[in-house]
């Protein structure tokens, strides 16, 4: 039967790197029989503009109604001025609530080729593979009550509050547990429980959980130790398991250690592996409009949407082969050049490279 993938380009570079994702898809619906329908819609600043909100109605019903949903990024400058209940991010984040996608799959591993693009030494990342589970719909994030309020006093003062209930912990809690089964069977779970009651509340239900994984071996850090750890040694990590704010936090420095943002993908999912995926950066501002932006993070979303939700882990290889192909070959774009020169590498923009992964995958 035809699967619906909604696509959601949003602001910035989004609908750059997501007509290069396009691209993959409609070649593998020609050439591999890969039976799916595309649908566009709007989020975000773009969905402001044309609709007067970042999450239209109809943008909803068709991520409902789709079987997967691919986004790009959201988010700039020009919607800075909203109230943040208007601001493109509120899209993304009702999108994450409503479809229930409460895991966050980001992994970070690292390609061979890529060693020389990291700042860190190329024997501290080299084979580096983590994956960071990460909670998506709870914690800070939608905790209540939070606003901007004057006190009796006459002072103002911002506020948000950080609430996890049990049930939300035990769910995430089963996710990393069962991913770590899969991978390496070490589960670290990141929080601040020296500090804060909610995480130390969520300590607590993780090693409840982890009853039920006896094979899997659990550790605890706090997150500005977890920080420090996964720039100092990062492949004494297998999966992270961690709360809304910090895996935001942790999976972009992540990043850091395998050469670019723009080369991590991540799947958010609900109960029953419906997923949205989106690579895990933003709308990058700074380089909108220039094509310059790497669509590697958005092509491999595409294979962890084939992987999760269409059941296609062939196809999801074969992405994954023509990726590593075209980093062996030497193409890179200018965020994954590293200190290198070009005449070692082939600098491209966001086209080129998107065509080469598509040239590749025809091979
Ligand atoms: N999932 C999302 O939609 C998402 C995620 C993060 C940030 N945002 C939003 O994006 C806007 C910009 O945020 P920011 O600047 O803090 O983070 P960002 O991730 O957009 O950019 C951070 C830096 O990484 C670079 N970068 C990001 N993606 C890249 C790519 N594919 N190729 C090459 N370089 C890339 C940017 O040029 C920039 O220098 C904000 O409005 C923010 O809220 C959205
Ligand atoms: C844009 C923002 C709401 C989002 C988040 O904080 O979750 C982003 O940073 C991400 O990592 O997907
Ligand atoms: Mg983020």
């Amino acid at each position: 039967m035809t699967k619906t993938i909604a696509i959601l380009a949003g602001d910035g570079i989004g609908p750059e790197i997501m007509a290069e994702a396009v691209k993959v898809l409609n070649f593998l619906k020609t050439s591999h029989g890969l039976d799916i329908a595309l649908e566009e819609g709007l989020v975000g600043g773009i969905a402001y503009d044309v609709k007067g909100h970042p999450l239209p109605p109809e943008t909803l019903e068709l991520a409902k109604r789709a079987d997967a949903v691919m986004l790009g990024a959201v988010g700039g400058v020009k919607w800075e001025p909203l109230d943040i209940s208007l601001r493109p991010e509120k899209g993304l984040l009702g999108l994450r609530s409503a479809l229930n996608l409460f895991a966050n799959l980001r992994p970070a591993s690292i390609y061979p080729e890529l060693a020389d693009a990291s700042p860190l030494k190329p024997e501290i990342v080299s084979g580096l593979d983590i994956l960071i589970v990460r909670e998506l719909t709870g914690d800070i994030y939608f905790g209540q009550p939070r606003g901007i309020r004057t006190l009796e006093n006459g002072e103002r003062q911002g506020f948000n509050t950080m609430v996890y209930s049990e049930s939300e912990i035990e769910r995430i809690a089963h996710v990393g547990f069962q991913s770590a089964q899969k991978r390496q069977k070490k589960l670290c779970s990141v929080d601040k429980a020296n500090v804060l009651e909610c995480t130390e509340f969520w300590r607590e239900v993780v090693i409840r959980v982890g009853k039920q994984y006896p094979d899997v071996e659990l550790s605890h850090l706090y997150v500005d130790n977890a920080a420090m750890q996964l720039v100092r040694y990062p492949k004494q990590f297998d999966v992270i398991v961690t709360t809304n704010i910090f895996g935001d936090i942790l999976s972009d420095l992540a990043s850091q250690l395998t050469g670019s943002i723009g080369m991590l993908p991540s799947a958010s999912l609900d109960a029953n592996n419906k997923g949205m995926y989106e690579p895990i950066h933003g709308s990058a501002p700074d380089i909108a409009g220039k094509g310059i932006a790497n669509p590697l993070a958005t092509i491999l979303s595409v294979a962890m949407m084939l992987r999760f939700s269409l059941n296609r882990a062939d196809l999801a290889d074969k992405i994954e082969t023509a990726v590593k192909k075209v980093l062996s070959d030497g193409l890179r774009t200018r965020d994954i050049l590293g200190s290198a020169t070009t005449t070692q590498y082939k600098l491209v923009n966001t086209q080129e490279m998107g065509a080469a992964v598509l040239n590749a995958l025809q091979a």
